[in-house]
């Protein structure tokens, strides 16, 4: 039974796929091991969206990057007075002129999506220039470079803002480029080499383990709070927008209208003795049609419209581009996709529905929100009173 037991667990590699599934569901999956979400849309949201300007503060760590380098050639000409000037014609002859050139391509907004790629040439260039002046000074002296290249993987991993996969692989680089150096002269001897490769191996890994801590951290963040947004706006019965969604959009609506004219026609619908439904089959058949209602509205409507459960069995649709006349046409067919076909209950109940619809479109400057539902909602109880399962305009 123990035996048993032990073969049940998971491993760590499941309980990792569990751990992502559970705090990043669909369509908010991430890829494993470059940690980026799959929907390309939600990743460039994501980018966006997570630092004040990702762009801007890479900006900012390449220049204080550029005065710590520069400065560090004072230390250069103190400790190594007697070779200063060939160890300045690497730093400030290659490393300042490659830092710089980084710093102008980052400012072409053409070279933007290769942003990530320039910050790695970055990393790549001044560490060479750093392996370079170890391998002139040579030995225990070497280790002030050493140093240097300590922190610039702190850069490479943390101040650069770089995607953490090519931070990775820029890490994996540098290592490269100090193992490199043993072919072309070496450090001296052997000690500094084992020593610094070790150095550099360990201190990557802490920084990939921060980095990817706080990497899924920010995303796991991001999620969350994209999911709250979502609830905050959804009807939990239909899935459909809630009334405040639509309140939201028929707002940004009206902007557009009075900004360029855009027509658009509001329609609010109630469902036609509801309660009789609900007293005749119970609550939750009730709640079945009004799901149903949902999603006929959903398919008879194009991705540009919007409808929204506004209340108990009132629902609201939102017709962007879309005159009084045409909104007339629309809304006949919506009305006839609800009446037409019975909507299934549980077993083999059927229940008949009808809808009565009442339009408001904008005419002028003169409407607000709340005249335009007024004006729709007067509409909807005329097509009432006037006998149901109809579709009703002002005058
Ligand atoms: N099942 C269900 N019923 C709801 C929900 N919200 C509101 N209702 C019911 O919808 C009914 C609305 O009734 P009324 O306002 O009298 O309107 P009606 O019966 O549709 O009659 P008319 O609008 O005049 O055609 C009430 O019985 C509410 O309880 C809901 O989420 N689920």
């Amino acid at each position: 039974m123990p035996e048993q037991k032990r073969q049940e667990r998971p491993t760590v590699g499941r309980r990792w796929q569990r751990w992502l599934s559970r705090h990043f569901p669909a369509p908010y999956q991430i890829h494993p091991f470059t940690l980026r979400f799959r929907d390309a849309g939600i990743e460039r949201a994501f980018i966006h969206g997570y630092d004040v300007n990702p762009v801007f503060l890479s900006r900012l760590a390449l220049l204080s990057g550029l005065v710590i380098y520069s400065l560090f050639g004072f230390v250069d000409f103190m400790v190594m007075h007697d070779f200063h000037r060939e160890l300045w014609s690497i730093r400030f002859g290659i490393g300042v002129p490659w830092i710089l050139l980084g710093l102008a391509l980052s400012l072409l907004p053409s070279l933007r999506p290769a942003y990530d790629w320039i910050l790695l040439a970055v990393v790549q260039g001044v560490n060479a220039t750093l392996v370079a002046m170890m391998v002139i000074t040579q030995g225990a002296e070497g280790m002030l470079y050493l140093s240097g290249i300590l922190l610039l993987l702190v850069y490479n991993f943390v101040a650069f803002r770089m995607r953490l996969w090519v931070a990775t692989i820029s890490a994996f680089l540098v290592i490269a480029g100090f193992l490199l150096a043993a072919p072309f002269g070496g450090y001296g001897n052997a000690f500094f080499m084992i020593s610094g490769l070790f150095f550099l191996l360990f201190t990557t890994t802490a920084l990939m383990f921060g980095a990817t801590i706080s990497e899924l951290f920010a995303r796991r963040h991001f999620v969350q709070s994209r999911l709250l947004d979502t609830q905050a706006k959804t009807d939990e019965l239909t899935g459909l927008p809630n009334r405040r969604a639509f309140l939201q959009r028929l707002q940004a609506e009206l902007a557009r209208h009075r900004r360029y004219g855009a027509e658009f026609t509001l329609a609010m619908i109630d469902a036609d003795h509801f309660k009789a439904i609900n007293d005749r089959h119970g609550h939750e058949a009730g709640d079945r049609v009004l799901c149903e209602v949902g999603a006929r509205l959903q398919r008879e409507l194009r991705d540009s419209d919007m409808a929204a459960r506004f209340g108990g069995e009132e629902f609201a649709l939102l017709l962007s581009e879309t005159s009084a006349d045409r909104a007339i046409t629309v809304c006949e067919r919506i009305r006839q996709a609800i009446c037409q076909r019975p909507i299934a209950l549980n077993g083999s109940d059927k229940v008949e529905l009808t809808i009565s619809i009442g339009l408001a479109t904008p005419a002028g400057d003169g409407h607000s929100v709340d005249s335009l539902l007024r004006q729709a909602d007067d509409a909807m109880y005329q097509a009432k009173r006037e006998g149901r399962n109809r579709v009703s305009a002002p005058d």
